[in-house]
């Protein structure tokens, strides 16, 4: 099932934001260390679940199929937990796909919007006939990442949260029994035709269970999200669907650790995170944040960023004093899921497609409140005080000066 680039055959034409034409970190280290090495380094770096590496599972031939007739990267997991006395075993296969867009920025918007929904059919129908059960796509999954362009015809793809990218997945839920995870550029037909960044979640029934929309907004390097939409007013809902409790924390909103503890509040037993991100901008904490917040919440957190490079008929500026420049980047991929007791499944391809398969089970998240007891020993009453008083403007921050701070050393 895996697939690689050969280094050394691909240095020659490595892309600009390579690893050494490698198609993720994992198969780098696996081709490049012996296979002891190799094992310590995935000890330290990916963990171990219940005491050993993480699992691979095997999928129907019919899904192996579509992603080699496709050409996407396809890989699988399994996450166990101790097996309970009292509780059975709540294993949840969960599915993510990561894609790049499938015609030109200047093609026709609709043509644009039909050629993402053609390629993400045969991804879909491969999560579907592995029997997954939630599936979750990347954040705004319908459109080219145009909000680096800040030019408000891209507000175009926006559409109401039963518009049409929610009616594609609506038969795919029925077909398949499965809820989905659908991240798009909503305009609120009924609040004046407002904008927002908004993941749609479909239940297993081909309904529309619920919305939320991402509570932080970026302002950082190309990503001008606040020129097209607002902060989200849905608070932290955790939808209780038939597989479990799930939230959806969208893209930035995984460098706000307060974001990811209201989610655990709430009692979610997934968090998705639909994102797109680059490399210059965001890999090195990529591998981190979500981590961290699987361990601190105990909760998995499932990770999904976009793949490729969008280049955009106008070119504009970072507001750095660098050239302008037409597109945003690499969109490096690399989706992975992030279990509570520390371990993480590797990453897909940082170029390609990809559909990535995870069974989890839930019992984890209990066995690992009980084990580490950070809800328990969280103190909550303190820092609910220390924010009361930080909101208010006349709010001082808590230091204690050294009496002798200014005095010359003798
Ligand atoms: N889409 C989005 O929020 N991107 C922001 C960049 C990042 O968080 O890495």
């Amino acid at each position: 099932m895996e697939k690689r680039l050969n280094g050394e055959a691909k240095k020659e034409e490595e892309p600009k934001d390579s690893i050494c034409g490698y198609d993720s970190l994992h198969l780098l280290l696996k081709d490049n260390l012996n296979p002891h090495h190799f094992q310590e380094v995935s000890r330290l770096l990916t963990g171990l679940n219940s005491g050993k590496a993480i699992e691979t599972i095997a999928l129907p031939e019919s899904a192996t199929a579509l992603s080699v007739e496709h050409g996407f990267d396809l890989q699988a997991f399994s996450f166990s937990a101790d097996k309970e006395q009292l509780r059975e075993p709540r294993v949840v296969r969960v599915g993510l796909i990561q894609n790049s867009i499938a015609l030109p920025t200047t093609a026709h918007f609709a043509d644009q919007k039909k050629a993402i929904f053609e390629k993400l059919k045969p991804i879909i129908e491969a999560a579907g006939s592995s029997g997954v059960n939630i599936l979750c796509l990347q954040e705004a999954w319908m459109m080219p990442f145009a909000f680096c362009t800040r030019e408000k015809r891209w507000c175009e793809f926006a559409e109401p949260v039963d518009g049409e990218s929610t009616k594609f997945l609506q038969s795919f839920a029925l077909k398949y029994n499965m809820v989905i995870i659908s991240s798009i550029l909503e305009r609120d037909i009924s609040h004046g035709e407002v904008i927002w960044n908004t993941s749609v979640v479909i239940g297993n029934h081909g309904n529309i269970i619920g919305k939320h929309r991402k509570n932080h907004i970026p302002r950082v390097g190309d990503f001008n999200e606040s020129t097209y939409y607002m902060e989200g007013n849905t608070g932290h809902p955790v939808f209780e669907t038939v597989y479990g409790k799930i939230a959806i924390n969208i893209c930035y909103g995984r460098h706000h650790p307060l974001n990811w503890l209201a989610f655990g509040l709430n009692g979610a037993e997934i968090v998705f995170n639909p994102s797109a991100t680059v490399g210059e901008l965001s890999e090195p904490m990529w591998p981190i944040e979500a981590r961290n917040a699987a361990i601190a919440n105990s909760y998995f957190v499932a990770s999904i960023n976009r793949v490729g490079t969008e280049t955009f008929p106008n070119a504009f500026t970072s507001g750095d004093g660098k050239p302008a420049h037409a597109d945003f980047g690499h969109f490096y991929g690399s989706s992975y899921v992030s279990a509570p007791d520390a371990s993480c499944t590797p990453s897909l391809s940082r170029y390609r497609d990809g559909l990535l398969i995870t069974d989890m089970d839930l019992n984890l998240c209990r066995q690992f409140k009980d084990k580490w007891g950070f809800r328990m020993t969280s103190r909550y009453e303190l820092y609910a005080d220390t924010l009361a008083r930080y909101v208010k403007p006349e709010f001082e921050p808590q230091v204690i000066t050294d009496p002798l701070l200014h005095r010359k050393a003798s």
